[in-house]
């Protein structure tokens, strides 16, 4: 009946436009959260012509992902993920294709120790390379950025090729500057603009800088893997590649020529595990400490608790349990700087009825992460950088179910438990260290934390200053 199809509300659409003019594409999270206030917490509306579903606040978003799990769980791949991708690899890929990488993806990084004590033994090395860095600068005002996300890389780079990289690479360089700027061009107007009208393409810069940084990253990995593939040794793997070409090898040799296993799965799955967990890690890791340096009583309380349960050994992921403080900043920093607003988008794999409103298959969906980490009906104060969110009131870490940073669901993040362990050793390494404070002449209250916004949040530039803690 008429009654049982009625769709998702929402503000009325314009001709062509939709309602462009009733977002503003700079940041959509925000107007879409603003809209969910008007027209509830599942709603349409339309990008130009094209329809989404947003849903709104934790209780929706977690109803949809978790209860609902196989409905909300395709990928949309818009123009732009198809260009990246092909529709290969494991973020912009759906059916067969997603299932298996996804599945060798998680089970191989588990094999090479994705959180577990061997990442962590690697992370703790990595943590002595990042600090002697931080030494070289210390006492000068300096931006982080490219060093911090040198460090990171190299832990999705030993779990993928077996081996870290240099600082002064150029390789490392070249590679994570083009994912950050890939990963901010993705997200910005100009490519939400072509995702509705694709043959505007060729005329925006942006997109144009976006195929070719794609296109030369795809060229470095090609390298990186025709050299895994010239050393491959079946004895010895070095890890991810390495299990991919093996696997690849046994498949054809058994004549089995249509398996996912093929060179563009592995190239895309590859350059996918690369840009996601780099920038994702990276930029959390420098709003942990440009948050630290602008509200310095809190970063007095995480020192004082690294002081007390650690001393000046090294930090292991075990001292987590007795240092609630410390565990609760780190979450309020991922909370707090929201660094995934919209999440991935999905679309419907069937159609559906969904908190009364019918959604046909094939629609897209935007599951609005800013609206479940600032949602006002979990959290006391969301637009505030408040670690009690974490904490009881005998300064025991509390767990939060609307703690989604990550997602939730099928298509749920797959590098949580490495991410979580990365931010724990970094963060603490950094914090028995070095105090973080603003730049000579700059107070703590000009320390900006408006984000530059791409496809996710990441600090605007900002430099710091690293002053070496006594008895280090
Ligand atoms: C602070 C760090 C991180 C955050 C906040 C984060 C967040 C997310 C989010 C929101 C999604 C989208 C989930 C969805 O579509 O519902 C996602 C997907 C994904 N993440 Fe992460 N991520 C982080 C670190 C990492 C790391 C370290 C890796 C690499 C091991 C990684 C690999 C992936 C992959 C491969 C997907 C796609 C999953 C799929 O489509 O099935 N992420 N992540």
């Amino acid at each position: 009946s008429k009654k049982k199809r009625q769709e998702p509300p929402g503000p009325r659409p314009l001709p062509l436009i939709g309602n462009l003019l009733q977002v503003d594409l700079k940041r959509l999270d925000w107007s879409l959260f603003n809209l969910s206030k008007t027209h509830g917490s599942v709603f349409t509306v339309y990008v130009g012509l094209k329809k989404v579903v947003v849903l709104a606040g934790y209780s929706t978003v977690k109803q949809a992902l978790v209860n609902h799990a196989e409905v909300f769980r395709d990928r949309e791949i818009t123009p732009i993920f198809d260009d990246l991708t092909k529709g290969y690899g494991i973020l912009f890929s759906n059916g067969k294709t997603w299932k298996e990488m996804r599945h060798f993806a998680l089970t191989t990084l588990k094999d090479f120790g994705m959180g577990k004590r061997i990442s962590e033994e690697r992370i703790v090395e990595e943590c002595h390379y990042l600090l002697t860095e931080f030494e070289q600068h210390k006492g000068k005002a300096f931006d982080n950025a490219q060093i911090v996300s040198y460090a990171v890389s190299n832990i999705i780079s030993a779990l993928m090729f077996g081996k870290r990289f240099e600082y002064t690479d150029p390789l490392l360089q070249s590679m994570v500057e083009r994912d950050h700027e890939i990963i901010y061009l993705t997200g910005t107007a100009a490519i939400q603009i072509y995702n509705v009208v694709p043959w505007l393409g060729r005329w925006l810069k942006n997109w144009r800088d976006l195929m070719h940084n794609t296109e030369v990253n795809k060229e470095e990995m090609r390298r990186i893997i025709a050299d895994l593939k010239e050393t491959l040794n079946p004895d010895i793997c070095r890890g991810f590649v390495d299990v991919f070409l093996i696997r690849k090898q046994s498949l054809e040799e058994s004549n089995i020529m249509d398996s996912q296993y093929h060179d563009e799965n592995l190239l895309y799955s590859v350059t996918n595990l690369f840009a996601a967990g780099t920038d994702t890690v990276g930029s959390t890791l420098r709003w942990c400490l440009l948050l630290m340096a602008k509200y310095p009583h809190i970063q007095d309380q995480v020192q004082e608790e690294v002081d007390r349960v650690v001393g000046s050994r090294q930090v292991r992921v075990e001292d987590r349990k007795m240092m609630p403080y410390t565990d609760a900043v780190i979450h309020e920093t991922q909370r707090y700087a929201n660094i995934a607003p919209l999440s991935i988008p999905l679309k419907t794999s069937r159609d559906v009825t969904f908190q009364g409103y019918f959604i046909k298959e094939g629609t897209a969906v935007f599951p609005l992460l800013t609206s479940v980490l600032y949602d006002e009906s979990e959290w006391e104060s969301p637009h505030t950088f408040n670690p009690s969110h974490f904490l009881d009131k005998d300064g025991k870490f509390i767990r939060r179910d609307a703690f989604i940073p990550f997602s939730a669901g099928r298509r749920a993040c797959l590098g949580e438990s490495l991410a979580k362990m990365e931010l724990f050793l970094f963060v603490t390494s950094l914090l028995q260290r070095f105090r973080f404070t603003p730049p000579p002449g700059v107070t703590e209250d000009d320390l900006d934390l408006t984000p530059v916004v791409g496809f996710t949040l990441t600090p605007s530039p900002h430099q710091l200053c690293a002053i070496s803690r006594e008895g280090f």
